[in-house]
Order: structure tokens, then sequence, then C-alpha cells
């Protein structure tokens, strides 16, 4: 029952719609107790010949007005109940929607999707249950339960109650086993769902990959494997959960049995009237109700504290970058000063990055380069403060970048990453995304900075055309280009091109690069890339070998040193006038 108290906050808070509610079950719990009173009297008149047509219309008319108000009271409870409930459940995906986008990347890598989509569904759906289903077999079973068996002792006979509620305490001890029983086994459940959820959405994400290997019967079997292992669990808590009902109705069995037995020998020496024999088995028959209730309030309670803690814990991650030290919220420009003696991984034993050092004006480019894996896409990540922990200093504007809200770095950062992301929505849309209220030229602008609008166009509906699950394949050279246009559209302050130019050719490439020049003189860019061409014109050129600078300075004073830029920029350069038939004019002759 500690679920409830965990919700307390949310039930002051509703505390109206709850209150009315629970009232409301109250006075429909009484009105449940008339119809078998009125049974006993007419039995007992009919039993003493004094029933008359006038005497039974009556009572068949307080009948009609007692069903007539349960029928009232019994919607409005719903409403205010199961109302303040699908409340909870919006409140709790909202925050848990909003957790979610504060989280930052590691986060991400740390928590699996299919996993995160569980806690937004059935966890929540769980925890909905219990401030719904939850407090309604609570305070049935209290309420009802309760008036039932003081109408019984009261009205009745309390030695016949008792001794027909003899079996309720086995009742009592049965629900509990049951109980915990099935919140170990609801929480494996819950664990194997969110690994199957994860498995679907990894397939489906990664069906190309799948096909092209022709592992489509692997990953059906694997599929069926834990799709029965779920089965396999729940089919684990239906079985403690079928155990309910039969058991309630068992020991209400011999509850009836027990009062059929000694109540007909109350009326055999007229301690009681037939009538009130009657009466008193229509009350045994209202137990059931509570009863059953107080078997589903264990079910509902456990899952929903499994749930609600699984929710809990999720909300209680703390992002592990935040605004601690910012004391100021005015978004820097673009002057960067970097002593990065090292930086490692949390989670690795050797640092990545060692002795990187640069400064770069406003306005000027930084080209970084290196083998793959030699730590660029790190390093752009500790520029932006996506990761933290460096021993050494960041400052952009000469002040450290922890000192900058997280709001004004992401609004002087455009960043390209590696791997673009398209939603499912059009091409207008994708570009204009950083800056919904753009006007259309603006998005023309920037397509054509990026070198992407020719495409466009070509498409039937042009910037109208969906893309995603439900509209066109684009290539990756187009998708890369929009990404970028995507970036060039908000004009940030500082540029970031994470090898974001791997899929477009050299010629396309030199022509964004060209333009990049025109527009952002003023402006810091950063261009990551393994093609050399890339970063030829930069101010400032790294490159990177298993995270240490081998070599920094502008193309011309690397090409004059006899080191790894030269050489692989000259074999770079020979390889494209392979590549363009021996012609010597081409891009980087
Ligand atoms: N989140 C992470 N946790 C632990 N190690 C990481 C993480 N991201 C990257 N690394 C490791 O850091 C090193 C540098 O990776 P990084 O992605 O910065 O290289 P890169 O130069 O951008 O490579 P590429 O050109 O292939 O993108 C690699 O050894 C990589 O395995």
């Amino acid at each position: 029952m500690r679920v409830f108290l965990d919700l307390w906050w949310y039930f002051k808070r509703e505390k109206t719609s709850y209150i009315i509610g629970i009232i409301m079950l109250m006075i429909v719990s009484i009105l449940s107790l008339l119809p078998p009173y009125i049974v006993g009297v007419v039995v007992d008149l009919m039993v003493e010949n004094n029933l008359t047509v006038e005497g039974l219309t009556f009572w068949l008319i307080i009948l009609f007005f007692v069903g007539l108000a349960a029928y009232i009271f019994r919607y409005l409870w719903r409403i205010m109940i199961f109302g303040a409930s699908i409340r909870l459940a919006r409140l709790l995906r909202n925050q848990l929607y909003e957790h979610f986008t504060n989280m930052s990347a590691k986060f991400y890598q740390r928590r699996k999707t299919g996993d995160l989509m569980a806690h937004a569904t059935n966890d929540i759906r769980a925890v909905e249950q219990t401030a719904g289903a939850g407090v309604l077999t609570l305070v049935d079973s209290l309420t009802l339960g309760g008036f039932v068996i003081i109408t019984m002792a009261v009205t009745i006979s309390w030695e016949l109650t008792l001794l027909s509620l003899l079996p309720l305490p086995l009742l009592a001890f049965l629900t509990n086993f049951y109980g915990s029983m099935l919140h170990k086994r609801f929480r494996v459940a819950q664990a194997a769902f969110s690994s199957l959820n994860d498995r679907v959405q990894e397939s489906i994400a990664g069906i190309r990959v799948t096909k092209t290997f022709g592992q489509e019967k692997a990953d059906i079997a694997a599929f069926q494997a834990e799709s029965d292992d779920v089965v396999k669990k729940n089919l684990r808590v239906s079985r403690i959960d079928a155990l309910f009902d039969p058991t309630i109705t068992f020991i209400i069995g011999v509850s009836y049995f027990l009062a059929v037995y000694f109540g007909a020998g109350f009326v055999i020496n007229e301690d009681i009237t037939i009538g009130q024999l009657t009466s008193f088995t229509i009350y045994l028959g209202l137990l059931v109700w509570p009863m059953l209730a107080f078997g589903w309030l264990f079910n509902i309670v456990e899952r929903g504290r499994a749930s609600y803690g699984r929710i809990s814990e999720l909300l209680a991650e703390q992002a592990e970058i935040t605004d601690e030290h910012a004391d100021t919220t005015k978004p820097p420009s673009g002057r960067f000063d970097v002593e990065i003696h090292s930086f490692r991984y949390k989670s690795e034993d050797d640092p990545v990055l060692n002795d990187v050092r640069f400064q770069l004006k406003e306005g000027e480019t930084l080209g970084v380069i290196g083998r793959t894996g030699s730590g660029k896409t790190t390093l752009m990540k500790l520029l932006m403060r996506e990761e933290q922990g460096v021993n050494g200093k960041i400052s952009l504007d000469y002040r450290s970048i922890e000192r900058y809200t997280l709001d004004a770095l992401r609004t002087s950062f455009g960043y390209v990453p590696q791997d673009q992301f398209l939603f499912s929505a059009t091409i207008a849309d994708n570009i204009a995304f950083a800056k919904p209220n753009a006007t259309m030229q603006e998005v023309i602008d920037a397509a054509k900075l990026a070198c992407v609008h020719e495409d466009i166009v070509q498409f039937q509906n042009g910037y109208e055309t969906f893309v995603g699950e439900r509209g066109v394949t684009l290539s990756g050279g187009q998708k890369q280009r929009i990404a970028i246009a995507r970036a060039l559209l908000v004009e940030p302050e500082i540029l970031m091109f994470d090898d974001s130019l791997s899929a477009v050719d050299a010629k396309t490439e030199e022509s964004i690069l060209e333009a990049l020049r025109m527009k952002r003189s003023e402006r810091t860019t950063i261009i990551s890339a393994h093609r050399l061409s890339a970063v030829k014109h930069a101010d400032v050129i790294l490159v990177l070998d298993q995270g240490k600078v081998v070599e920094q300075g502008t193309h011309e004073s690397l090409m004059k040193k006899d080191g790894w830029y030269r050489e692989v920029y000259n074999q770079q350069q020979l390889e494209s006038i392979v590549a363009e038939g021996g012609d010597t004019g081409g891009t980087y002759g």
C-alpha cells in the first residue's frame, strides 16, 4: 500500500476530485445496503401474510429510486476518480518527456530506447490504474465491505456474522501472499517487455542491414525467442493473478455454507426471522465484490508500486551537464581559447585527447583532421560542452564555457553531426527545424548555400516533399546537405561540421566551402574531415593522431613541413586527379 503514500502529493493536488469521488462511492455503498433490507422486509410480510399491493408498490418505488440514485452517483464518481487518474498519467508522461529532452547524450548511451518507451507506456498505465482503479478498490472494499458487515451484525445477528466471516482472515493472508509474489513476477515481466520493445525498435531501425546480410531468419528467431520469454514471464504473473478470483469465491462459498448452516438454526430458535436470513445471505453476496476488489487492490497496487518505482528512478537521474556554474545567459561569439591537458571518458581508463591547445579568433576557421578514432568528434563535443570533465580549460570570449548557461551555448552553436537525422516531415520543415518561423526565402537561401536547392526543386513537391518513412528516400549526400542547410539557416555564431561533407563529391564540397567563406567571414567555423581539401583554407589546422596534436598550423605552413599532412594531401590530390581522368585542372589543380 506504500504506493498510495508515494502518490500522496498527487492526491493532495487533486483533493477536490478525490474527496467528491470518495463521498459518492460511499453513498453508493450505503445505497447498496437498502435492496437486501427491503427484500427481507417483503419476505417477512409474505411469511406473516401481511403483504398488500400498496405495501409492495411502496417498497418497489423505493427500490426504483435507490437504483436510480446509485446509477447517477456511480457515473459521477467514475468521472471524478478516473478523471483524476487520467490526468496523473498525462502529468507523468509530460514530466518524463521533458526529462528525456533535458538529459545529456550519456543518458541515452546508458538507457535503451525500447526501455524508455516501456516506461512511457506500460509503467505510466500501471500508475494510472493505481490512482484510479486502485483508489476505487481500496475505498470500495473498505466502505462497502465495512458497511455490509456492520449492517449484518447490528441489524441481524452479530453471532451469525462472526460465524459466517470466520474464513476471512485466511483470505487476507492469502491475498497478501499472492500480492508479494505478484510484485516480484511483475517486475521481471516488465523488464522482459522492455527488452522486447528494445529489440523491435533496433530491428526496425536496422532492417536494411539485416536484409543486406540476409539475417531475416535469425532476426525473426531471436525475436520469437524473446517474445516467448515475455509470454512465459507474463504467464507466471497470470498464474498468480488467476489464483485471486477462485480463492475469493471459494472462501465466500464457505461463508455461505456457514451462514445457511448456522442461520437455519437461528431461525428455528427464533433468534432471527426468515426475512432476516434472506437479507443476510444477500448481504453475504454483496461481500463478494469488496473481497474481489480487495484481491485486485493488491494486484493493482503491486504493479503500481513496481512501475512508479521505475518511473521515479528515471526521473531522479540527474543530467550530467547542468547550469550549476553558469553566470551568463548571453550567447557567446566565437573566440576560442583552448587548453586541454587531457580528457578521458568516464567509462574508459585512458585519455582520448592529450595536449590540445589552440586559439581561434572570431571569424576564423578551424580545421581538424586525423584518422578515424583520433578524437575529432570528442574535441567538438568538448567545445560544445556536450561532455565534461576536461583537465584543462576551454574558454569562449575569455570566459570558461561552464559560465554560460546551456541555453546560451546552444544558441551560439550550429552543429552538423556525422550521422544526420531528418524528421518525418517536409524538407522545408526539416531545414527550418531550429527556426520554425523562418520565411520560405530564408529556407531556400540556406538550401542554396548548402548546394541542395537544385536537388530539392527536382522533387515533385519541391520543398513540400515529405522525407522519412512516409516520403521520398534521399541519398546520403542529399541528407547531409539538408542537415547543413538546417544549421546554416540559424546563422550560428559558431558552425561545426563534424565530417559533414563526407557524402558529397569534391566539387560540391568546394562550392559549399566557398559559399561559407563568403557568407561567414565574420563568424567562426569548425570543420572536421578526412578529406584534407575540406580544411585547406582554415586559419588553424589541427592534425590529430590517437588524441594528440601531431601537427598544427595553416595549409601553407604544414605543406612546408615534411609531415603526415603533406604526405596525405599530396596522396589525396593524386587520387582526385586520377578520379577525374587525369585532368589536372580539376578541383585540386
Ligand atoms: N562516449 C564514449 N565513451 C567512451 N569512449 C568513446 C566515446 N566516444 C568516443 N569514444 C572513443 O574515443 C576515441 C575517439 O573517438 P572520436 O569519435 O572522437 O573519433 P573521431 O576522430 O571523431 O573518429 P571518426 O573519424 O571515426 O568519427 C575512440 O577511441 C572512441 O572509441
